[in-house]
């Protein structure tokens, strides 16, 4: 296959004709810089032109084995793909190329991603040698097992137990109840022969709380279950059904000492323990692959947006005006009120993923010279990001299918498949109600150190009691986002208040913090999208003195959206605090109109500078040429029901039911 671009239908013809800004300048800020794009697009080429990493035949006609299995070859294919151009598992994962040709889920995403996470950032020098190699060449293939059948979220209320048998210097790992069955774990079924396995460590009849260990689950020959070890699959979910999600159980299965991750915490030969520098150090592959969500969550927004937006493009449905032609229905207000702020927010999430990436490789950095200091702020901002990344995708896309209409609803518009799979995302890796319940502890402490004098870290330094007053006129763009900050200044400070009144009339603190959780909630949420907006301005003001003005134009106009409404989402909270008032809302009301009219000139432009090709999209609406009826039509004569006029199922019981004497 190689990269063909086709001629396009007419509407799309006349939208990309209005173009004013350099898109490939837009791509290149998008990817991060035109090298990354380059390379991405020299990946991208060479997974096109390789046949076997397509489907055959739609996975939606596949029984769920064969999906597997097809999901493997794809996942096994790309892998020696990438090896074979030089290119490695994690050019794949940092460009998102990958994820773009295998669907919802395959069989060695955890693998590539927390097993070897939790090889890198758990082990000591030893073990790294030792797994590391196997692992990257994929001598041994992982997952990482945690969650059992009783406990997802609350991690300390796992239940398999890791004893140390200090007289053969040996783990012993088992499952005591049914419950302490590890539960969903992706390639753990069929596809793992070792797992990072989250155990309670027993030491002398104490336990020490959960901790990591390698386990290996099958034989490296045969792949036959080890004695001791009970594996299997979960069955049929909502989507992402090529993986094979997996449970586990161990019937006192042996390990050797050396087998528990030891960079943070250690035990000795004879059954000593020895702290980690912080506690919550083990759960470092989580926070990881939090900032990798955030990532994810917005290229599967993105991609949702080109088929919604390309389709609205060429959709021509109803009248305007009495007697015209019909419009393109990306001309109705509503319709671009549906995916415009989305568009919007794709932008914001990128840019905040950015920064938040950026406080990841610092903060882990510092960890490596023994700094912990900033653990908790990159624990509250991975968690809030992932927590609105994940909504907003997941809400963004069920819009875009929605903006489709009837049409969203086939398979082939993948829309669907879209939605599932990022669905996930609100569950995987931290449930975010739980996720925003960390932020808002973080957010609450760090109101109530303020007031004691504290000089508070860069992400809630606006939280301070008494912030400078804002000087920014209030309808630029950065006196709405001081107007939003004052708003969770107000929201923090409710909460405290709420959760004190609670207190102080009895209540201890944990009842006082459920009864102010959903209000706690909200707190993290707002403070999150405040984050978000900061750094959309920072970086749309930053690159104003670096790119083309066409560009910035674009730019500021969706961080503008991105902002106004937000403002309107928040009003309840603004009006109430003071923030703003009536006059200024309807302002903002009026100017997002007008807004979303001046964005929908350049809307297909911008999603085409996103710039993911059709092999990638896999959607018969959100193709470059429009030609989409032609592209339904013909998906639909691949329907196995189609392959005979009269079905079998006519013979066993249609016929049998109208000939029958009822
Ligand atoms: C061939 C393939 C090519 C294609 C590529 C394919 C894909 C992958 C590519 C890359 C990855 C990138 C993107 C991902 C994309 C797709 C997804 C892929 C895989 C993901 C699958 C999902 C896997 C999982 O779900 S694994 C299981 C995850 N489980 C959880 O997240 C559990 C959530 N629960 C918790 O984290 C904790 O229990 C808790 C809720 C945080 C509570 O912890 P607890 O110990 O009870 O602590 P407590 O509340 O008492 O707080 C005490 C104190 O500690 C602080 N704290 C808590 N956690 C942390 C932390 N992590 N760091 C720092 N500090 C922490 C807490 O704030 C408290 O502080 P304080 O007392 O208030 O000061
Ligand atoms: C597709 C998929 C893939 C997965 N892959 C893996 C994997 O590879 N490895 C792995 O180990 N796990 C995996 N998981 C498991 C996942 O991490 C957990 O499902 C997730 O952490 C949520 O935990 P839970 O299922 O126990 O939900 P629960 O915690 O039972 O949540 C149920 C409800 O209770 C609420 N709730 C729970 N605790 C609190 C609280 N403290 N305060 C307020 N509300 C609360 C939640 O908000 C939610 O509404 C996967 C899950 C899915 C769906």
């Amino acid at each position: 296959m190689s990269v063909v671009v086709p001629e396009c239908c007419d509407d799309l013809k006349r939208e990309r004709g209005r173009c004013l800004f350099n898109k490939e300048e837009l791509t290149n800020i998008l990817d991060g810089g035109p090298k990354l794009t380059e390379k991405r697009r020299r990946i991208e080429k060479m997974l096109i032109n390789t046949p076997e990493l397509f489907d055959d035949v739609s996975p939606d006609y596949l029984s769920h084995e064969d999906r597997y299995s097809n999901e493997l070859r794809k996942a096994t294919q790309l892998m020696t793909t990438l090896e074979k151009n030089g290119f490695t598992y994690n050019d794949a994962v940092t460009t998102g190329t990958g994820l773009w040709l295998l669907m919802d889920g395959n069989p060695l995403s955890l693998h590539i991603s927390m097993f070897l996470d939790t090889i890198k950032g758990q082990s000591n020098p030893q073990q790294l040698q030792e797994w590391l190699p196997l692992a990257e060449k994929f001598k041994i293939i992982g997952t990482y097992a945690q969650t059992e059948l009783g406990h997802g979220t609350f991690v300390r209320g796992l239940e398999t137990t890791a004893t140390y048998d200090s007289t053969t210097k040996e783990f012993v790992l088992h499952s005591p109840t049914i419950t302490a069955t590890k539960w969903w774990p992706g390639a753990l079924g069929k596809t793992s022969n070792h797992a990072v396995v989250m155990a309670q460590l027993y030491l002398g009849g104490k336990c020490y709380g959960p901790h990591i260990f390698m386990v290996q689950l099958r034989d490296l020959e045969t792949h036959r279950t080890l004695p001791g070890i009970v594996v299997g699959e979960i069955g049929p979910r909502l989507g992402m059904n090529s993986n094979d999600n997996g449970f586990l159980q161990f019937n006192h299965h042996r390990i050797p000492l050396t087998n528990m991750f030891m960079k943070h915490s250690q035990v000795t030969e004879d059954g000593k323990y020895v702290k980690p520098l912080h506690s919550k150090l083990s759960y470092g592959t989580m926070v990881q692959t939090r900032v990798g969500i955030v990532y994810h969550a917005s290229r599967e927004l993105s991609r949702a947006l080109i088929i919604a937006i390309r389709y609205s493009a060429v959709r021509h449905q109803s009248e305007m005006v009495p007697g015209d032609p019909e419009p393109q229905i990306l001309d109705y207000q509503t319709q671009q009120y549906k995916l415009l702020p989305h568009l919007a927010s794709f932008f914001a999430l990128r840019f905040s993923a950015r920064a938040l990436l950026e406080v990841f490789i610092g903060t882990s950095a510092g960890l490596g010279s023994g700094k912990m200091n900033m653990l908790p702020e990159l624990h509250a901002l991975s968690s809030g990001l992932k927590a609105v990344a994940t909504n907003d995708a997941v809400k963004g896309t069920d819009i875009c299918r929605l903006a489709c209409g009837g049409h969203g609803y086939l398979s082939s518009s993948n829309l669907p498949r879209i939605y599932t799979a990022i669905a996930a995302g609100i569950t995987y890796e931290g449930e975010n109600t739980v996720l925003f319940l960390q932020v808002a502890r973080y957010l609450i402490k760090s109101f109530r150190a303020s007031s004691q004098g504290q000089t508070l870290p860069f992400s809630v330094s606006y939280l301070r009691v008494q912030p400078p007053s804002s000087h920014a006129p209030l309808m630029s763009d950065r006196g709405l986002v001081d107007a939003l900050g004052a708003g969770v200044r107000w929201m923090v400070g409710e909460a405290e208040r709420r959760l004190q009144q609670l207190v102080d009339s009895g209540h201890s603190p944990h009842a006082a913090w459920n009864a102010c959780s959903v209000h706690l909630v909200q707190c993290a949420d707002a403070h999150t999208r405040y984050y978000i907006c900061e750094q959309f301005v920072d970086a749309v003001s930053k690159l104003g003195e670096t790119v083309s003005s066409g560009v910035h134009e674009v730019l500021r106009q969706l961080c503008r959206l991105y902002i106004l409404h937000r403002v309107i989402q928040t009003a309840g909270i603004l009006l109430r605090c003071g923030a703003v008032d009536g006059k200024a809302l309807t302002s903002i009301e009026e100017e997002e109109c007008h807004l979303l009219a001046t964005l929908r000139i350049q809307a297909v432009s911008i999603v085409d500078a996103i710039d993911i090709k059709d092999v990638f999209l896999k959607s018969t609406l959100g193709a470059w040429d429009g030609n989409v009826y032609q592209r339904i039509y013909e998906e639909a004569q691949k329907s196995p029901l189609n392959k005979s006029d009269v079905t079998q199922g006519y013979y066993q019981y249609l016929r049998p039911l109208m000939k029958a004497n009822l």
